[in-house]
């Protein structure tokens, strides 16, 4: 059994090289993933339960800055599920599920991000041989960004455009190996590597795939959705959109995601600002707790009140998917676009919201928030991330236009699925008659705006829920957050609430007092509302958020480790680029230290016995 995570010297892993930073993160990934393989031989977890198992690992410490293993769990096996025949899912789920194999998700490509229509890699049918002819025919075709892919994944889901006869049949996904199961080398046709260091997520291990008219059997297209047969012939899905399916998936679970990011840093930074004093109230009083300040108020509280609305929203949007995919198994795909743009509004607004209170929240610390012990540096890191990955925000945005433009083109000749039924109302209270300074006015005001301008997404606020389950005084709490919640986005969005409410100025101006009021009454319960996220030190891994308060002394320990304090300079820089995008991108990839071997040594010495069962 391996020891627990080791690292270099005791050096945290701010100061280890992007090599070192890369081994260390097998060594813990082994561990990690060890786990809950244990957890699946004794049951206590199962191919179809395994988010909040693995979630919670790549939310932890032990994993800080993502793992080479994460896409093999996020989007390798999701895809095998959502896009495999029986046949095809009895070959490879048993050998994915115990971490035989090792999978990546390649969809993206160094030309192609968000047009997925237009991606270049292609799979053409020869009928002759009953095998697919993967082939990356510009280098702008080579797969980009996929994670685990640059050094430990041996497999992976590929998304070309399928070519048989001679035509073209749009975009479906093939599981491929790529590197040889016993050596890990790369297979013959196939150009493979790590594509260098980013802004977060260093640990992931992002890669490259090149293909060099690379065969693999027929029988690796997936194939649950649309089918080629032995002899060419395409036969076509029932929604082309099917194969999209993994996407959807991770959108939802990138909710739950942001939920722990922004609990976990509203929590270091709240803390912190109970601890920290300074500047007076008055002259010659002490100096007070810069939680007093209902600036740094302004700064916190509405995360705190974010996290609890992310939370709910998460959930609900969790029941949501699976009560649609249990609708697509039984072939009805009517509320699949509803779906769609439901993942895409919330991945997109929870994403954009978390990036931008996390980066308040490390402004809310000053000086000691830029310090990477306490941990926001690394969070905002990793947040940011997601406004990108699967899908684009600005994109995905759109595509929740699309849905409620539509919809409202429909809405009296149509249906309304559930999550779009308030447009019907919105649209008899045309004008929204009267407003009323209330968390359902607010609630109601914006259910107008949306309606009026058919790109707002609406929040459901659980409140039923939390009457019938919750103490009167945590009622009392609760109700607060909604209120900061609520009257916080309506002086955030008040230009909209302005030009399509009758709200007034005198509303506005109450608005305003009750927001402060509201701040005012959430203070005494600040600290215990983030103490109630119950995270506990190891999950922080901050120097200002850790629960005994020693902020100051935990600082300067944290800065001894430095080995800057113990030796003269480290640290070299990059070149800049020309211009010549794709070709510096492929040239800075290749400088990677991890690209200068073909097998690093962590493959033989913890990735081979791990597969293998022997960990
Ligand atoms: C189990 C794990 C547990 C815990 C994990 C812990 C943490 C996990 C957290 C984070 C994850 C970590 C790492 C993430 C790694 C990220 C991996 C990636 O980034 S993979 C690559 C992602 N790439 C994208 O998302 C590409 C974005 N682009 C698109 O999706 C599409 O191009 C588009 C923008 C949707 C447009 O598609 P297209 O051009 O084909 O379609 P149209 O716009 O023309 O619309 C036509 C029609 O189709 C409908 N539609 C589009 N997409 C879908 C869909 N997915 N489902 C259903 N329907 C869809 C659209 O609504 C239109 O319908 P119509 O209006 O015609 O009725
Ligand atoms: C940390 C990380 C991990 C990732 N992991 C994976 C992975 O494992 N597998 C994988 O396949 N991919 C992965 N990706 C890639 C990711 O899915 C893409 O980066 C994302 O889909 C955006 O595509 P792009 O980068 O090509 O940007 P582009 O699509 O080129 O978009 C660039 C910008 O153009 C604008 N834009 C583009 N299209 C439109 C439009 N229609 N309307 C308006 N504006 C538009 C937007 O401002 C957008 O930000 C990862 C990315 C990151 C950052």
């Amino acid at each position: 059994m391996l020891s627990k995570r080791e690292v270099f010297d005791g050096v945290p892993e701010e100061y280890l090289s992007h090599k070192e930073r890369y081994e260390n993160a097998i060594r813990n990934s082994v561990v990690a993933f060890s786990l809950v393989r244990k957890m699946q031989e004794e049951g206590k977890t199962s191919i179809n339960n395994y988010r909040d198992v693995v979630g919670g690992l790549l939310g932890s410490s032990v994993l800080r800055d993502g793992s080479p293993l994460g896409l093999h769990y996020i989007m390798f096996m999701p895809a095998i599920l959502n896009q495999a025949n029986e046949e095809q899912q009895e070959k490879w789920l048993p050998r994915a599920w115990n971490c035989s194999i090792i999978g990546s998700y390649a969809q993206t490509e160094l030309g192609h991000g968000t047009f997925i229509r237009g991606l270049e890699t292609t799979a053409t049918y020869d009928a002759a041989t009953k095998q697919f002819v993967l082939h990356s025919p510009t280098l702008t075709a080579y797969k980009w960004w996929p994670g685990g892919l640059g050094q430990t994944a041996n497999y992976c889901i590929v998304v070309a455009q399928l070519y048989t006869k001679g035509q073209c049949h749009g975009i479906h996904s093939f599981i491929i190996q790529v590197r040889d199961e016993e050596t890990h080398m790369p297979l013959p046709g196939i150009k493979i590597g790590e594509i260098g260091a980013k802004l977060g997520l260093n640990a992931v291990n992002n890669g490259f795939l090149g293909f060099d008219n690379y065969r693999i059997p027929r029988t690796n297209m997936l194939m649950k959705h649309a089918q080629v047969l032995e002899d060419g012939t395409y036969v076509k899905s029932r929604h082309s959109k099917l194969n999209y399916g993994a996407m959807v998936f991770v959108r939802v679970v990138i909710v739950f995601d942001m939920v722990n990011y922004l609990s976990k840093a509203v929590t270091i930074a709240t803390r912190f600002s109970a601890v920290r004093r300074q500047c007076q109230l008055k002259a010659g009083e002490t100096e007070c707790q810069i939680l007093d300040y209902v600036t740094q108020q302004h700064k916190l509280f509405v995360s705190i009140a974010a996290a609890h609305a992310f939370r709910i929203t998460a959930n609900k949007l969790w029941l949501t998917f699976n009560e649609v995919n249990e609708q697509l198994v039984e072939g009805n795909l009517q509320r699949l676009p509803e779906l769609h743009a439901l993942a895409c509004c919330l991945k997109a607004v929870t994403t954009a919201d978390t990036a931008a209170c996390v980066e308040r929240c490390r402004l809310a610390c000053g000086g000691h928030g830029y310090m990477m012990s306490s941990s926001l540096p690394l969070t905002y890191g990793l947040v940011t991330a997601a406004c990108t990955y699967e899908g684009e925000n600005t994109v995905l945005l759109l595509q929740t236009a699309r849905f409620l433009v539509k919809t409202y083109q429909q809405l009296d000749s149509k249906a309304l699925t559930p999550t779009v039924a308030y447009l019907k109302t919105a649209a008899a209270e045309r004008f929204c008659v009267g407003w009323s300074n209330t968390t359902e006015g607010i609630i109601r005001g914006f259910q107008v705006v949306a309606m009026r301008v058919i790109i707002m997404s609406t929040f459901n606020e659980e409140v039923q829920e939390m009457s019938r389950t919750v103490s009167p005084q945590l009622k009392e709490v609760l109700h607060q957050l909604v209120d900061l919640y609520c009257t916080y986005w309506a002086l955030e969005k008040l230009s909209d609430l302005l030009l399509y409410t009758p709200i007034s100025q005198k509303e506005v101006e109450s608005l305003r007092l009750r927001y402060e009021e509201t701040l005012t009454n959430l203070r005494p319960n600040a600290v215990g509302l983030v103490d109630a996220f119950d995270l506990r030190d190891e999950m922080l891994q901050s120097t200002l958020g850790s629960y005994d308060g020693r902020v100051y002394e935990r600082l300067m320990e944290e800065a001894m480790k430095s080995p800057l304090n113990a030796e003269p300079m480290l640290q070299s820089t990059l070149g800049s680029y020309d211009g010549r995008v794709y070709e510096r991108l492929m040239e800075e990839a290749m400088k990677s230290p991890l690209n200068a071997e073909p097998v690093n040594y962590t493959f033989h010495k913890y990735l081979k016995p791990f597969m293998q069962g022997k960990l």
